[in-house]
């Protein structure tokens, strides 16, 4: 809706031919966003050669567990001059990849230093009332950047660019863990201070493994950052917020799920979490435990009892002493 709103012609891609043609009847998507009437610019479509045959750019939000398919689909259709933007928030389950490695993987006539990842606090219920609302797009080449802050850009959406795409990412995909543990707080009744100890050590171990993986840490006090981590852990529309509180009432992941009916990107990104910091010698002892609870069996106070005895430590760590710059970790830092 953004995109159209700034005068482009937008094909919206489905692989589900029903809803393809309810929503070019009806002009609305009755399951995922009934409440908002779709501009006139956007065709929806069940053929992605239609969809993505001419495009210029092409914007891929299929969940995490979801993107490589997407990405195979689409790979014969693609022009390599097109640009590409995501806006996935999670990892791939089993080689725990980034959303652009992914990509770059299944899109080989993408330049992957041209692939874009728009991210920060978002929620679709709140866009498409053109509420005022601030994003991040990171790529390596800056051009492919402000091509899509460019696209997106205008008065009620402001993006702004960043060059260090490991951080987009990360933020992104572990802002969801945190929401779920958010939730989980306040369905317990927690309180308000157990909900400001899980931001506020949520981020600091979002950074921790951000910046083992090459990421800058200036980035997780931006949107993709603190930005999406308030949001989505305190926002009435989050669908890891609302999990989080579902399993507070004694259900279990499965049937959270099931209820949802939506992507709970934050389950998953749990256990990639966990195994990502066994990889990069990380501790995140909030991430360890809700994985503990989600698929374990360890009920929340036995996990708030272990985080709360834990040895005693600093608050303020060492992340990053030496200067940030873009692919950090692949030219062999940290
Ligand atoms: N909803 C938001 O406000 C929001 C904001 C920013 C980012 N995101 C991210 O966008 C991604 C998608 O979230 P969403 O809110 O659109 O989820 P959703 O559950 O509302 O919709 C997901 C859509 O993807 C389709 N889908 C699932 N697997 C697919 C596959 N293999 N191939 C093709 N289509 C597939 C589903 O049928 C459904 O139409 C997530 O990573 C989420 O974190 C969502
Ligand atoms: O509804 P959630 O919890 O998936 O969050 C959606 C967006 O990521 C918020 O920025």
């Amino acid at each position: 809706t953004v995109l159209a709103h700034n005068g482009h012609r937008v094909k919206l891609w489905t692989r589900n031919p029903e809803q393809a043609a309810e929503m070019r009847e009806r002009r609305r998507n009755p399951r995922f966003l009934p409440e908002v009437e779709l501009p006139d610019g956007i065709e929806p479509t069940a053929s992605l050669a239609d969809a993505a045959g001419g495009a210029d750019a092409i914007v891929v939000v299929a969940p995490s567990s979801g993107m490589r398919e997407v990405a195979r689909l689409l790979r014969p259709h693609l022009r390599p001059e097109a640009l590409v933007v995501h806006a996935t928030k999670g990892f791939e389950t089993g080689t725990l990849q980034r959303m652009t490695d992914v990509l770059a993987e299944e899109l080989p006539q993408a330049d992957p230093a041209r692939l874009v990842v728009l991210s920060g606090p978002s929620h679709a219920e709140e866009v498409v009332q053109r509420c005022p609302t601030t994003v991040v797009v990171a790529a390596q080449q800056l051009e492919a950047a402000e091509m899509a802050q460019d696209l997106f850009m205008n008065s009620f959406f402001r993006v702004y660019t960043n060059p260090d795409v490991v951080g987009v990412e990360v933020g992104g995909a572990l802002k969801n863990i945190i929401a779920l543990g958010a939730g989980l707080s306040d369905g317990l009744g927690f309180g308000d201070n157990a909900k400001a100890a899980l931001l506020t050590r949520g981020l600091a171990e979002i950074a921790r493994l951000g910046v083992a993986m090459g990421a800058n840490p200036l980035t997780f006090s931006g949107l993709a950052g603190i930005g999406d981590l308030v949001v989505t852990c305190t926002s009435r529309h989050s669908r890891n917020w609302r999990a989080g509180s579902m399993l507070a009432q004694g259900l279990s992941p499965d049937e959270v799920l099931a209820k949802m009916g939506m992507v709970v990107e934050g389950v998953r990104t749990t256990q990639a979490a966990v195994l990502l910091a066994q990889r990069y010698s990380v501790t995140m002892p909030i991430a360890e435990q809700l994985n503990a609870v989600l698929f374990e069996g360890k009920t929340p106070q036995a996990a708030v009892l272990d985080l709360m005895g834990r040895v005693r430590t600093h608050e303020i760590e060492e992340l990053a002493l030496a200067p940030w710059t873009p692919g950090g970790a692949e030219h062999g830092r940290n």
